[in-house]
């Protein structure tokens, strides 16, 4: 008997670097980027049911029902696969929604692993990425599961392994708009294209920095604050700041100091993301 019921997580990501490179007509743009996830994320559980309704139980504020990405991903995978069944589906949301670690984008691509499985549809990995581009820039890696140097507007994945380091990520009280970011005049476009791998070092800013911390004071004031102990980092447009340690002793410490005023997390590194370890288990 197939299973008809399965909870999987649906882990962050960082952008340990991120350049700009320029704009394409549509107003992307295109971008260098090293995307590597954290065993951190929500918890997604789904439960077939027959009749092709695609229910999600959980509420987010300020996210309608059908605008959510996770039913957005399931209805287009229902769609274009042509399968008659549906689902019930309850998440448990612990990541932050505008924080720059690809929740929305993470929950989708769970999504479509996930329903690919239980509804035994047998799509292969370069389908699901495919329709997940459709969805959102990020959703593509997070399909994939192995950290990546991406170029395009995120799309042209290469698996990459770098270190696997602690994190401390703080998470400032604030939502960044990717929209917003990208629309400001001031944001720098014309970065030079990396083209030696692996990335060279001297390679790790990110230049949504400027125009974010010019925005969002409680971002420039978490990565000052992370500064004192680590280079500080921002990933994607943020909100979220990171640094890296050797242990997680180390991280749990900072972290210690850090939060009596911010919030935070302590998570690894991986080159692996913990939803495809999941997957691989139950194979
Ligand atoms: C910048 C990154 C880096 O990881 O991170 P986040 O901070 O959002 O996580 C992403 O590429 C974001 O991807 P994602 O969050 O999926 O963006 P989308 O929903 O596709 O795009 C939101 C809006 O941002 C702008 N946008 C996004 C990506 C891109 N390469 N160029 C853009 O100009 C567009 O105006 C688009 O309408
Ligand atoms: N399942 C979802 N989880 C998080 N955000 C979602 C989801 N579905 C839709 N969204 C919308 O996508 C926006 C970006 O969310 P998210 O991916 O968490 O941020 P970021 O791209 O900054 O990492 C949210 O502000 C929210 O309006």
């Amino acid at each position: 008997m197939p299973a008809t019921r399965l909870t999987l997580p649906s882990p962050a990501k960082l952008n340990l670097m991120l350049h700009i490179l320029g704009r394409r007509e549509d107003g992307y743009h295109e971008l260098q980027t090293l995307f590597q996830f954290l065993d951190y994320g929500d918890e997604i559980t789904y439960a077939v049911r027959d009749d092709g309704v695609i229910h999600l139980h959980t509420a987010f504020e300020g996210v309608p029902h059908d605008s959510n990405l996770i039913v957005k991903a399931a209805t287009k995978l229902q769609e274009q696969s042509g399968c008659s069944l549906g689902v019930d589906i309850w998440i448990e949301k612990i990541l932050p929604m505008g924080g720059g670690i690809g929740g929305g984008s993470s929950n989708a691509a769970t999504t479509l692993l996930g329903l690919n499985h239980l509804w035994q549809l047998g799509w292969d990995e370069d389908q699901l990425a495919t329709l997940g581009l459709t969805l959102g820039a990020d959703v593509p890696v997070f399909v994939r599961g192995h950290a990546a140097f991406a170029e395009g507007v995120g799309e042209k994945l290469t698996p990459v392994d770098p270190e696997e380091p602690w994190y401390l990520v703080l998470v400032p009280q604030v939502s960044v708009s990717t929209a917003e970011i990208f629309s400001d005049p001031l944001l720098t476009r014309n970065s030079s294209p990396i083209k030696v791998r692996p990335v060279p070092k001297g390679n790790s800013r990110n230049d949504c920095l400027p125009v974010v911390t010019r925005r969002y004071p409680d971002v420039r004031n978490a990565l000052n604050l992370l500064g004192n102990f680590t280079e500080a980092k921002l990933t994607g447009t943020g909100s979220c700041v990171f640094g890296g340690f050797p242990s997680k002793a180390e991280a749990d410490k900072v972290s210690a100091l850090l939060t009596e005023t911010l919030t935070g997390f302590v998570a690894k590194g991986s080159n692996i993301s913990m939803l495809h370890r999941k997957l691989q288990s139950l194979l």
